[in-house]
């Protein structure tokens, strides 16, 4: 734990390297809630249809313009959704125009939306090929759907039998494994020289599956992957508070209405785009690593994805009394909880310079 007196801090605006916006209603509620901290965000594509095309992604973007608020500045960074009849021709095409700043693949049956993802990556070659060619990062939902398989051992399955072969295949291919959850995930890409990166969530650097299971089952704290024994989250706090360039912020911030939520087969996702700077400052202070929250947040994605540091900054102040923050929103979709860290808040965020 700290005991040093930081009350300040001023950093380069963040950026959100996995976020999901939705479409329509829910779109209109959530993008304010990122647009406020956030300079651009990497725009996961499982709508229902998914993003498939470049003009699908193109349309996609001018509706998240259209729906953020008068005077917010921000940049969608759009993905598209990888399925076995992906074209690489409209993959190249989409990089090359400056639209398409990954390409996600989704096992299918893995996690939300995912229906429509791949099921057999011989399949997909040909496009990740391509994309090795051009440069254009793979995002990855890092698990297995084999039943046998524990939900729990399913990323670290995924890296040894999926992840792995693919990259020893692949080399040049630039590999994002997103929403990092194991010892496992972090070792991995620890002992890797280059082309692999990872994204941490902000609840994972908060919740292990505690939080989904003791004292009755908790539909708000369940995602995918799934929350871990404490000693992965203690694995992803040290490598997010490190300052290692291969650990970013992708916050997965994944709303789903309450009613879908709080019922006998609730969905997976949790809504952090509220709190989630608040959080992370909380979590970098007590692993006494507030001068690293800067790297994670706003300066290792960039590097990554060959984009600029963003020019603005935002301060962050430790107040002495809790942030107030809303214990869920209300869309026109419906309400949304918000993530409880279950320990009061006191870094706020206070302004944005130009
Ligand atoms: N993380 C989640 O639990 N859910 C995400 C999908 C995903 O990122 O796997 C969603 O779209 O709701
Ligand atoms: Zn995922
Ligand atoms: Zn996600």
């Amino acid at each position: 734990m700290s005991d040093h007196q930081t009350t300040t801090l001023t950093i380069r605006r963040p950026d959100d390297w996995h976020l999901h916006l939705r479409d329509g209603d829910m779109l209109k509620g959530v993008l304010p809630d990122t647009s406020r901290h956030f300079a651009r965000a990497i725009i996961m594509p499982n709508l229902v249809p998914p993003v498939v095309t470049t003009a699908d992604a193109e349309a996609y973007r001018a509706r998240i313009l259209a729906a953020l608020p008068v005077g917010d500045r921000f940049e969608p960074l759009m993905t598209l959704y990888l399925t076995e009849h992906t074209e690489a021709a409209d993959v190249a095409h989409g990089k090359a125009s400056g639209l398409i700043h990954a390409v996600k693949l989704y096992p299918a049956g893995a996690t939300t939306n995912s229906h429509g993802g791949v099921r057999d990556l011989e399949k997909v070659m040909p496009v990740l090929e391509k994309m090795a060619e051009i440069g254009l990062p793979l995002c990855v939902h890092g698990e297995v759907t084999t039943p046998e398989v524990d939900i729990f051992d399913r990323e670290a399955v995924f890296i040894e039998t999926v992840l792995d072969p693919l990259r020893r295949r692949l080399p040049e291919l630039k590999v994002t494994m997103e929403h990092v959850t194991t010892q496992d995930g972090v070792d991995y890409i620890k002992g890797t020289a280059k082309n692999l990166a990872g994204s941490i969530t902000t609840h994972h650097l908060i919740i292990n599956r505690n939080a989904l299971l003791v004292g009755g089952i908790r539909p708000h704290y369940y995602c995918l992957p799934v929350a871990k024994r404490e000693v992965h989250r203690q694995a992803l706090r040290k490598a997010a508070t490190s300052g290692d360039t291969r650990f970013f912020l992708g916050t997965d911030s994944a709303p789903h209405v309450d009613p879908l939520k709080e019922c006998a087969c609730g969905c997976a996702g949790i809504y952090t785009s509220v709190n989630t700077m608040s959080c992370l400052a909380h979590v970098f202070e007590q692993e006494d690593a507030l001068h690293s929250l800067e790297a994670f947040a706003s300066r290792n994605g960039p590097a990554w994805y060959g984009l600029p540091v963003n020019d603005e900054t935002i301060t962050l102040t430790r107040r002495s009394e809790p942030v107030n923050y809303p214990a869920k929103i209300e869309t026109d979709a419906g309400p949304v909880t918000v993530f409880d860290p279950m320990f009061p808040l006191h870094w706020a965020v206070e302004e944005t310079h130009g």
